[in-house]
């Protein structure tokens, strides 16, 4: 039987997400001694831990069939590699930044300027589409150093807060594009294999959309039932249960966890009382 090999981060921001989500959908990993690799207990799937910065190219070989990665790396390592679902995690921007004394108009301000990052491919593709070209300088990590050693007049990193930007004296002054962990895939994947992809897909779905909404269910009397109906997004249709209570009824609903304050508000001027919202452990549409 086929197994689907799967890369993770090893350490780093996206390792503890990673293996959340895994195990969010059902899935058991046996860490056991190896600390490079690990199976899980109840589903076709093999975990590799490894950097980051080399999962593009295991997928560009088909060495690991999927694996999740921040898309920034696909951008700056992977194009070919299809990113099949966004995991709603790790997000992040990746910017052009400069020194907060540098008296900054457009793009072209940085024409043939030095660019510290450790994205070159993204930079040179990013000054391109402008028809310029700058001084790269490759660097690894902690970027926002760069121009206050002289080793730059601006950067290209990750920003998230800004406040690496912010204690390195630097603001941010283009955003490149946004990018968040992906699940992607390689290129080089069996018919057997996408069939376990299509089934780890399905799961992953149905984790993501169960941590948008939340469950709620309150107590309406039964005259205000349509208006209240009004208020909820339903799924497919309301469920409305009687109460020991005459006149009254249970009204139970799927809402969005982001309109959840505006939405509670709305059904309390409506007539819904002893309102309770839960979490949804998996939501299967
Ligand atoms: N401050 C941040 N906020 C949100 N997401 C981030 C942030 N920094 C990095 N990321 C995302 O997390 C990914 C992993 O970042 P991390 O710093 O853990 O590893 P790395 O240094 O890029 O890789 P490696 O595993 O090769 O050492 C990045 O590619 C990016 O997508
Ligand atoms: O806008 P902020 O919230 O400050 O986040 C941005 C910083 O986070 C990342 O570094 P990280 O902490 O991952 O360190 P690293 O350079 O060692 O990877 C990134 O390279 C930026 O330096
Ligand atoms: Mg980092």
């Amino acid at each position: 039987m086929s197994t689907l090999k799967i890369a993770i981060q090893k350490s780093g921001r996206l390792n503890e997400d990673s293996i959340q989500i895994l195990k969010d959908c059902g899935i058991s990993i046996n860490n056991g001694n190896d600390q490079l690799k690990a199976e899980a207990t109840n589903f076709p799937l093999e975990v590799l831990y490894l950097r980051n910065s080399d999962i593009p190219q295991y997928l560009i070989d088909g060495v690991v069939d999927v694996a999740i990665v921040g898309d920034n790396l696909l951008v700056e390592k992977g194009k070919n590699i299809k990113a099949i679902q966004k995991l709603g995690f790790s997000k992040c921007k990746v910017s052009v930044a400069v020194p907060k004394t540098f008296e900054y108009n457009s793009i072209k301000d940085l024409e043939g300027m030095r660019i510290a990052t450790s994205y070159p491919n993204t930079v040179i593709d990013y000054f391109a589409k402008f028809g310029m070209t700058v001084d790269i300088h490759q660097i690894s990590g902690s970027v926002e150093i760069a121009p206050n050693i002289g080793l730059a007049d601006a950067i290209v990193d990750i920003v998230s807060s800004g406040s690496t930007l912010f204690k390195n004296n630097l603001k941010e002054v283009e955003v490149i594009f946004k990018s968040e962990a992906v699940l992607a895939v390689s290129p080089k994947v069996t018919p057997e294999v996408q069939t376990i992809i299509d089934t780890l897909q399905f799961r992953i779905e149905s984790v993501l959309r169960a941590r948008k909404s939340k469950y709620i269910l309150m107590n309406v009397p039964n005259d205000k039932i349509e208006a209240i109906g009004k208020i909820l997004p339903v799924l497919k249709s309301l469920t409305v249960m009687p109460l020991a209570e005459e006149g009254w009824s249970s009204v139970h609903s799927v809402i969005d966890k982001d309109s959840f304050w505006d939405v509670i508000d709305q059904l309390k001027e409506a007539g819904a009382e002893g309102i309770l919202v839960c979490p949804i452990e998996k939501m299967v549409l």
